[in-house]
């Protein structure tokens, strides 16, 4: 379990963090999502205790980190990837922090093993490749065995292979049990990984929701239809309960009612049709229009570049 209570770091005259509170519970895995700058990493840092907040706290299993005496064997982080001496070899690594941390050395073949490093477990980790790195960072992050993971964008500048592998990891550790805590800007990734969401924007709580409740509320369920006989399609279908509202680019806006039941009515009345088509808002919509006003690096629409 991870707990932060009203959470507040400012850099300067930058808020980072802004009376953020939320509780990361075991069993799932929970998605922390923000814009860049949003704050993600900054709170991931204090519950590490690698910042020190302006006001609030953070716990890990109910005490501040700083107080824990084998803190690998109570959280497992993956912060920063490169983070790693690249003269050494991944064994030689884990071996180091093994015996630094009081930890069995077993642990290293088992975790140098569950990452799919035992084949380059020699190699320097000066010639790995990011999604090596990656992997390795993850090691580190298993060798303690700990009931907690947190992982700030893991999956930054992986192949579909290496997302689908952490995909999978993520998942199969919190079905043992463990709290699992990952950063991402991208809804997409977390809708296929995540049973839990804490949405930040500027530093400030916007949702903390379960994944699915999240899909149903922000779902738009609507069936588009094209017709040259419009005002007469929209008398039929409301006069059969249906809501219709006039789709910003022509056609009609239909709610209340199936495409198979929008198509009897039109084919009952002998009404054509051109084009019937069932919406729905994609979750990335849904999320940048949560997030929307929370957005701290907005490019110029290219669209509406020169328009008058
Ligand atoms: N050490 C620091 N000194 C000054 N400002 C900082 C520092 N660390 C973070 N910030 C600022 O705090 C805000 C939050 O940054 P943070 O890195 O926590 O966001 P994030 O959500 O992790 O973003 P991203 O997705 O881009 O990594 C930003 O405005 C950032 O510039």
């Amino acid at each position: 379990m991870i707990e932060v209570h009203e959470l507040t770091k400012r850099y300067g005259p930058v808020k980072a963090v802004d009376r953020l509170s939320f509780a990361i519970r075991p069993g799932q895995v929970t998605g922390f999502l923000g814009p860049n700058g949003a704050g993600k990493s900054t709170t991931m840092r204090t519950i590490l205790g690698l910042d020190t907040p302006t006001s609030g706290r953070t716990l890990v299993n109910g005490v501040a980190y700083r107080t824990i005496d084998k803190p690998l064997r109570v959280v497992g982080s993956l912060l920063d990837a490169g983070a790693v001496h690249g003269g050494r070899s991944a064994r030689s690594h884990l071996e180091c922090l093994a015996v630094t941390n009081d930890l069995p050395r077993s642990r290293v073949g088992k975790v140098l093993e569950q990452t799919g490093l035992s084949g380059v477990a020699r190699k320097r980790v000066r010639g790995f490749s990011l999604g090596m790195r990656q992997r390795l960072g993850i090691a580190v992050a298993l060798l303690g065995d700990p009931p907690i993971l947190m992982f700030d964008e893991p999956v930054n500048g992986l192949d579909p292979e290496g997302i689908v592998w952490i995909r999978n990891l993520m998942k199969s550790l919190a079905a043992e049990g463990r709290t699992v805590f990952v950063s991402s800007h991208l809804m997409s990734e977390m809708a296929l990984t995540a049973d839990h969401l804490i949405v930040i924007g500027r530093g400030a709580l916007i949702a903390d929701t379960g994944m699915a409740d999240f899909i149903q509320s922000s779902s738009l369920n609507d069936v588009l239809v094209r017709t040259p006989q419009s005002r007469y399609l929209a008398d039929l279908l409301t006069a059969k309960g249906a809501q219709v509202i006039a789709a910003p680019d022509g056609g009609l806006a239909v709610t209340g009612l199936t495409t198979e039941a929008i198509s009897q009515v039109a084919a009952a009345n002998g009404v054509e049709v051109y084009e019937l088509a069932r919406r729905q808002a994609s979750l990335e919509e849904a999320y940048m229009k949560l997030t929307d006003t929370s957005v701290q690096y907005r490019a110029t629409d290219p669209g509406k570049r020169g328009r008058r």
